[in-house]
């Protein structure tokens, strides 16, 4: 088996360093480098030190440039507009992207997808297996159920997450407005406060609590007026999605162009 060499984006933040781990201890993959935000405190920084391990000898740079050259692979979880920045870069390079940064902005999406005309991109706002499978049970639970059964989407995590709704909520809301047969855009509460008025028959609602260390929290209820259908997931670790993102990189490397996500990686897909 050919190993390949995987460059890592936003290496100094929480993902980063579990990615960091994650390809360090996977057969078939090595370490390109690492890069973090220009000017950031862990510019400089050991790779290996930083994932809590033995020294690398490979330095945290600044920017993709120098890594791409070396790289097969680049998994990004870091912000908005260094994800956008970065899928143009990648394309350029002609190496893969694996991108786990959510709460990316319309423009953003279109940065991504016209990198996705020339590399393959593995996108989700998840990469757990679990998440993953979640979804497709949702998809399959909202096509069976009625909008008697109403949808309602709860995620919790730490404090320190900077988007809301969460990119697993959203995708979880595509997945039962998916199965449902309706635009999820048409029929989104992301809020509620004050005199809300009853429940719109058919709404698909947000709530999103955020504190502490949870890793990350979420449930779909399908609230009817006799039961209760209650689908959820619970992230132990982090290393959960560090995992689905490197087995992401390893199958993306070598496909033909496009936009892909982590059901195709997991074989989730239907025909
Ligand atoms: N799809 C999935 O399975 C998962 C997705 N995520 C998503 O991944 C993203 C990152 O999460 P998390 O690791 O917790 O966040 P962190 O804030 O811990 O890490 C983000 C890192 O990216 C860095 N960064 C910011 N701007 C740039 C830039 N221009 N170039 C390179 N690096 C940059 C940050 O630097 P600095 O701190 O200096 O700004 C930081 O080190 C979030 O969008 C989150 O929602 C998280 C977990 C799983
Ligand atoms: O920011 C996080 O931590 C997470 N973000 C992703 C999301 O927005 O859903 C995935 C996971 O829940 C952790």
């Amino acid at each position: 088996m050919a190993t390949i060499s995987i460059l890592i984006a936003g290496a100094g933040g929480r993902m980063g360093r579990a990615v960091i781990r994650e390809v360090l201890k996977t057969p078939g993959v090595a370490l390109a480098g690492g890069f973090d935000r220009p000017g950031g405190d862990q510019v400089g920084a050991d790779l290996g030190r930083l994932a809590g391990l033995d020294a690398l000898g490979l330095e945290v740079a600044d920017s993709p440039e120098e890594g791409l050259k070396r790289a097969d692979a680049v998994i990004d979880f870091s912000a908005p507009a260094a994800s956008a920045a970065l899928a143009g870069a990648a394309a350029a390079a002609g190496v893969a992207l694996v991108l786990g940064t959510t709460g990316l902005d319309a423009a953003q999406e279109r940065d991504v997808a016209a990198a996705a005309e020339k590399i393959p991109v593995v996108r989700s706002g998840n990469m757990s297996l679990g998440v993953n499978l979640l979804a497709a049970l949702v998809e399959e639970a909202a096509r069976r159920l009625s909008d008697e059964y109403d949808i309602e989407i709860i995620e919790a995590h730490h404090r320190h997450k900077v988007d809301a709704p969460s990119g697993t909520a959203l995708m979880l809301a595509r997945a039962a407005a998916k199965g449902r047969g309706v635009d999820l855009e048409a029929k989104a509460v992301r809020a509620r406060d004050g005199q809300t008025g009853p429940r719109r028959a058919g709404d698909i609602g947000f709530a999103v609590a955020r504190g502490g260390g949870i890793v990350g929290e979420h449930q779909v209820l399908f609230a009817g007026g006799e039961e209760v259908i209650a689908l959820s997931h619970s992230a132990i670790d982090r290393g959960l999605f560090a995992k689905g993102a490197v087995a992401a990189a390893k199958w993306a490397v070598g496909k033909p162009a496009g936009l892909y996500d982590m059901r195709d990686v997991l074989g989730l897909k239907r025909e």
